[in-house]
């Protein structure tokens, strides 16, 4: 079988929840090696609970979950390791004494294991990664100097010091401008095409990652769609998920008109 066929994450009727709610039901999805898959969904759909579950930090309450073919209570910090994760963004303090390097040196530590020291070749790899995302020249900057995309991008360069075969995406464009938010979507992709990863990126924002992406998956508790975009984005299923909130434009531009009096 070729490689690129491979599920690396595997749900089979899978359900998750906490006491008293059910935050996704019945899931089957496989995601293959190489494949760049787009999460969206309402407001409670399920999506930071779908994030949580591949990171092994939720197994299910019925169902199967494999990452790695490993079910999640089998996950070793390895294995984990190759999971290279992007959690939604907080606000980083100005002052807080890190640089840019010493912050993407910490994607370094869940390889290597605690009180490992780092060698040099942790370095190069995370300058490398700093130079994947054009932040290299920056090395030595405080991280609360940058603007809020340049963070993202020396955050993206953690995840990728760790050399995952995964790159797990909550949310990456929340807060930025306009601009800032297609650049990081831009680079995105651009990785996953030049470092042949996994991406698995949750997003609000369907427009902007329908060109990127290989697959769509639609949650609202339970697995709505999922496919090319193309085979998503049709009035008749959106609808059943955003129902009157959901504006099509003329241009084929999907608008969930009430998303932010939601939060
Ligand atoms: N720690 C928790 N304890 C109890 N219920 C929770 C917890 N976290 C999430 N839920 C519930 O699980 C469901 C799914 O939540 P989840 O955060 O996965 O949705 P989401 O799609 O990420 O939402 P949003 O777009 O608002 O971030 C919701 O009904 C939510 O209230």
């Amino acid at each position: 079988m070729p490689e690129s066929s491979n599920p690396i994450i595997q749900f089979d009727h899978a359900t998750f929840g906490f006491p008293g709610v059910i935050a996704l039901q019945d899931i089957s999805l496989s995601i293959c090696m190489g494949e760049f898959v787009g999460v969206i969904g309402p407001n409670g759909s399920g999506k930071t609970t779908l994030c949580r579950a591949v990171l092994g930090l939720m197994a299910p309450l019925t169902g199967h979950l494999r990452i790695f073919d490993c079910a999640c209570g089998e996950l070793r910090c390895h294995h984990r390791a190759q999971i290279g994760y992007l959690p939604q963004k907080g606000v980083v303090d100005r002052n807080f004494p890190v640089t840019v390097l010493e912050t993407v040196m910490m994607g370094r530590y869940g390889t290597l294991g605690l009180l490992r020291q780092t060698t040099k070749r942790d370095q190069a790899i995370a300058l490398d990664a700093l130079a994947h995302v054009g932040m290299d020249v920056h090395r030595d900057t405080a991280l609360g100097h940058l603007s809020g995309g340049q963070q993202q991008r020396v955050f993206i360069a953690r995840a990728l010091a760790q050399q995952p075969k995964v790159l797990l995406l909550d949310e990456p464009t929340t807060g930025l401008d306009i601009t800032t938010q297609h650049n990081v979507i831009e680079l995105v992709a651009h990785l996953h095409k030049e470092l042949g990863l996994t991406v698995l990126l949750i997003t609000h924002d369907i427009n902007m990652i329908r060109p990127h992406v290989d697959r769509l998956v639609l949650l609202k508790t339970r697995l709505f769609a999922a496919g090319p975009p193309a085979d998503v984005l049709k009035p008749d299923i959106l609808r059943q998920v955003y129902g009157k909130e959901l504006v099509i434009t003329e241009k084929d531009l999907v608008i969930v008109e009430d998303y932010h009096h939601h939060h």
